[in-house]
């Protein structure tokens, strides 16, 4: 029977009052999300309004003081070796082996994957991030948007259902964030579920179908990136996008 393309996804990713609070401070509030696949969410809000501990929550990285969060039914866990084979992560923290060369690190994630043919798979996968000439190099001898361009790359070599990524323009130059455009939109056409935590307005705009708008904690608003950039992010001088 044909999909009817008017009826509500299923969630791959479903957040039910989901709360976290450090030392005693609630720094989300309730709040609700799902993803389905191939949908992308961006998460917008000023410093400080709860993106980062969110995704955290939303990848099993850190544990909700209230509230669900589930992966295709299962309880979000990172221990669980059904989750870790579908769930890739860019975080907000560098994380790197200083002894391993970009070509190392890319081979090392994607055997422990179980990826097949994967040398060849990450010498494509060096050539997508523009990391090809640096593959011999130690992570202390990128620059900074190249290191960006490797924790890309260590999540793009591994089978992965569902993407969440904090600020993954973070570094790249203009010419290296239109390509994270255009794979990220190859990632939701694939059926990959993407969450994003960006400051950039435009990426939110180009690659997603939904965007949150996060204030304090709490959900401010949602909806079509367009009308929702077009209400203003708080805190912003002007409204629209930038
Ligand atoms: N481990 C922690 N311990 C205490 N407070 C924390 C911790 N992690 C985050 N916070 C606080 O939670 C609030 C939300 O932080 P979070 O990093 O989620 O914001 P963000 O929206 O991602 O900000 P940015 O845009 O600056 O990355 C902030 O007030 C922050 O100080």
């Amino acid at each position: 029977m044909a999909e009817n393309p008017t009826a509500p996804r299923r969630a791959l990713l479903q957040l039910t009052g989901v709360r976290r609070s450090y030392g005693g401070r609630e720094v989300l509030h309730p709040v609700d999300l799902a993803l389905a696949a191939g949908e992308c969410v961006a998460l917008l809000g000023h410093n400080g309004s709860g993106k980062s501990t969110l995704l955290r929550v939303a990848a099993g990285r850190d544990l909700p003081t209230g509230g669900t969060v589930r992966f295709d039914g299962l309880p979000m866990d990172e221990n669980d070796p059904r989750i870790r084979a579908r769930v890739a992560v860019v975080g907000d923290t560098v994380a790197h082996y200083p002894d391993l060369t970009v070509r190392e690190h890319l081979l090392l994630v994607a055997v422990a994957h179980g990826v097949a043919d994967a040398a060849d798979w990450v010498d494509q996968v060096l050539e997508g991030r523009s990391l090809t000439e640096r593959a011999d190099a130690l992570p202390s001898a990128l620059s900074s948007g190249q290191l960006q361009a490797l924790l890309l790359a260590c999540a793009l070599v591994r089978p992965r259902d569902l993407l969440l990524l904090d600020e993954p323009e973070q570094r790249l130059d203009p010419e290296a964030r239109r390509r994270l455009a255009e794979l990220l939109k190859a990632e939701l056409a694939d059926g990959v579920a993407v969450l994003l935590v960006t400051h950039h307005t435009d990426l939110a705009l180009e690659v997603a179908d939904r965007a949150v708008v996060l204030e304090d904690g709490r959900i401010l608003r949602q909806g079509p990136p367009a009308r929702v950039l077009a209400a203003g992010l708080p805190g912003a001088g002007t409204a629209g996008p930038r």
